[in-house]
């Protein structure tokens, strides 16, 4: 999740008073619970970032658990609760919730993220996000470490440590700073030393991002975020949920997209400044981009090594690409292209000029497109699939000392467990981040639209956004084939590579169109550019 995501949080709505004895853990009784689950939930889950679709789309809300966490003195409930979508689909989130009184609460997160007023006894505070609350995190930490497990009815919330988590020495009383408000996830940094994420949409079946973050820790795969530890709750039939993970902190210049799109505007400040390096630095802005791209494509080649070497562990390791997963992907490429052009066909009324040209253009070859991506399809037969990252992009890359690290194996927050867990081309991974250097460049060039841009200046950006795209793409792709150099693809086509780098980057650009299309309208015209441009190429009209 990128910055642009991030939204300041809502000054305090007027708030319902719930009233309990003492124990939070009585909120699973009436009528408390019943003002939770119809009042204050369906009003406060809508306006979480983490939270998918709006308050017209909940049906119901139901309080599944609130199982006791801290102490008297600093109370907590660790709960999940079910949402119930007027289509019938449900969905599970994880809401831990704490009490602090009112003054302690102030201004901050923990008053801007109360869900309820709360009489407890004599007491009157507020009812919040137990993970906006330092004590919480600080008592997750405890247990880790002591290896807890709480039980009840049957179910089991486990707090399993790595061997790794003993290093660290003692955490219960560290300085907890919350990475920012809201995200898909919450996170906390721990004395700078670990980061607690809490997983917000909860799902059964392993998670990928503490699967594949323990197995690369353990493979001594050092450009990630080690794996410090997670908890799950384990249902009734033994299946995992995972609940938090824990990870090492990188102490970092930030993600590459904000780092990359910094670096943008100073080369152009170098451009319009005749080329001359600023801060007496020997190396341009665009020469440290292009470094960077060359690391990056290193650091995902040599990822891509550690996930696809053979292992007893059948989860990783690699397999042929067969008839059958080529006719998959064909499919389902086919479909999500299939929707990215009937969004933009269906949007081609409100676009302004350029844009509406642009949507005649993909329309008039729209079968053309579908036959192309069938072709590159079967063309991709014989490489190899493994474990991915499957969600790579610049906002998942930490730029650390000047290297890059990769973070949120999450996978596509729309897909099951158990389809973010599947094998996968690694070429999906290369194709993202191809995708991102264009977004960035794109970025770039968007400035020069802006009120105050000179004809001068938007010469300058448009030359830089060209120079970066190129420069960054060779030094990423000629430094990813290198490190990667030792997976074993037996392509069947001469052109197999190419053809299942040309798939997945138009499979990235369709899901891009439909993202934008409904979160982010404004950017909508950067993926549809990049699959006009990828069209052009397929088509026989265009260079890559
Ligand atoms: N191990 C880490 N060390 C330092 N910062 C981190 C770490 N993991 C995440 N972050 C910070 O938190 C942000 C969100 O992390 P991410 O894993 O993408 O969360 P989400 O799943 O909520 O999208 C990152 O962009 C980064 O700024
Ligand atoms: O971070 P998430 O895993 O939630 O990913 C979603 O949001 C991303 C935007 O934050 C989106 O990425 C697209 O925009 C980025 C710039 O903001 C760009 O770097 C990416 O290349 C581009 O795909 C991502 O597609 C979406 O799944």
């Amino acid at each position: 999740m990128t910055s642009s995501h991030i939204s300041p949080a809502n000054p305090t709505p007027e708030l319902t008073t719930l009233v309990i004895n003492n124990q939070l853990g009585e909120l699973l009784q009436l009528p408390a619970r019943a003002t939770l689950e119809q009042e204050s939930l369906p009003a406060y889950l809508p306006k979480r970032r983490w939270f998918s679709g709006g308050a017209g789309d909940v049906k119901q809300v139901k309080l599944l658990y609130a199982t006791p966490f801290g102490s008297a003195d600093e109370p907590y409930v660790l709960s999940e609760v079910e949402v119930v979508r007027h289509s019938g689909s449900s969905e599970h989130y994880q809401v831990p919730l704490g009490y602090v009184g009112e003054r302690e609460a102030g201004s901050g997160l923990p008053q801007q993220l109360a869900l309820a007023r709360l009489r407890r006894g004599v007491q009157v505070g507020l009812l919040t996000d137990g993970f906006t609350l330092p004590g919480f995190v600080r008592h997750v930490m405890g247990q880790l470490s002591e290896r807890s497990v709480l039980g009840w009815q049957g179910s089991e919330i486990q707090f399993v440590p790595t061997a790794r988590l003993q290093e660290l020495g003692d955490l219960t009383s560290a300085e907890i700073k919350l990475i920012s408000a809201e995200q898909s996830n919450s996170s906390a940094i721990i004395n700078e030393q670990a980061v607690l994420k809490l997983v917000r949409r909860v799902l059964p079946g392993i998670h990928p991002e503490a699967e594949i973050g323990g197995y690369l820790t353990a493979a001594g795969f050092e450009h990630i975020a080690p794996l410090l530890g997670e908890v799950r709750r384990v249902d009734e039939g033994g299946v995992p949920h995972t609940l938090m993970i824990l990870q090492g902190y990188l102490n970092n210049q930030g993600d590459a997209w904000q780092w990359t799109l910094n670096k943008l505007e100073r080369a152009v400040r170098e451009e319009l400044a005749g080329g001359h390096a600023e801060q007496g630095n020997s190396h341009s802005a665009l020469a440290e981009l292009e470094t960077f791209a060359g690391l990056l494509g290193k650091r995902l080649g040599e990822m891509h090594v550690a996930l696809g070497q053979a292992s007893d562990n059948p989860d990783f390791g690699y397999r042929e690409t067969g008839d059958a997963e080529v006719a998959e992907w064909s499919q389902n490429i086919t479909a999500q292209v299939r929707e990215a052009l009937k969004v933009i066909a269906d949007g081609r009324g409100h676009l302004p000029g350029e844009a509406a040209n642009q949507a005649d253009w993909l329309a008039a070859r729209h079968e053309q497109i579908l036959e192309r991506v069938d072709d590159l399809a079967q063309r991709s037969a014989g490489g190899i699939r493994m474990r991915v990252h499957g969600d790579l992009h610049l906002g998942q890359v930490l730029v650390v000392q000047g290297d890059a690290y990769l973070i949120d194996f999450e996978g596509e927050p729309t897909r099951t467990l158990e389809e973010r867990r599947a094998f996968y081309s690694p070429l999906k991974d290369v194709a993202g981040m191809l995708r991102s250097f264009d977004y960035a460049a794109a970025m770039a060039t968007r400035s020069a639209q802006s009120a105050e841009a000179t004809p001068e200046g938007e010469q300058a950006r448009l030359h830089i956004a060209e120079l970066y795209r190129s420069q960054a793409r060779t030094a990423f792709n000629e430094a990813y084939r290198l490190a990667a150099a030792d997976l074993p693809h037996a392509w069947h086509d001469r052109e197999g590579e190419v053809a299942a780098l040309a798939l997945f980057c138009i499979e990235k650009a369709a899901y891009e169109i439909l993202y934008e299309a409904r979160y982010r309208p404004d950017w909508l015209e950067v993926p549809v550019q990049g699959l006009i441009e990828l069209s052009k190429y397929l088509l026989g009209s265009g260079k890559r």
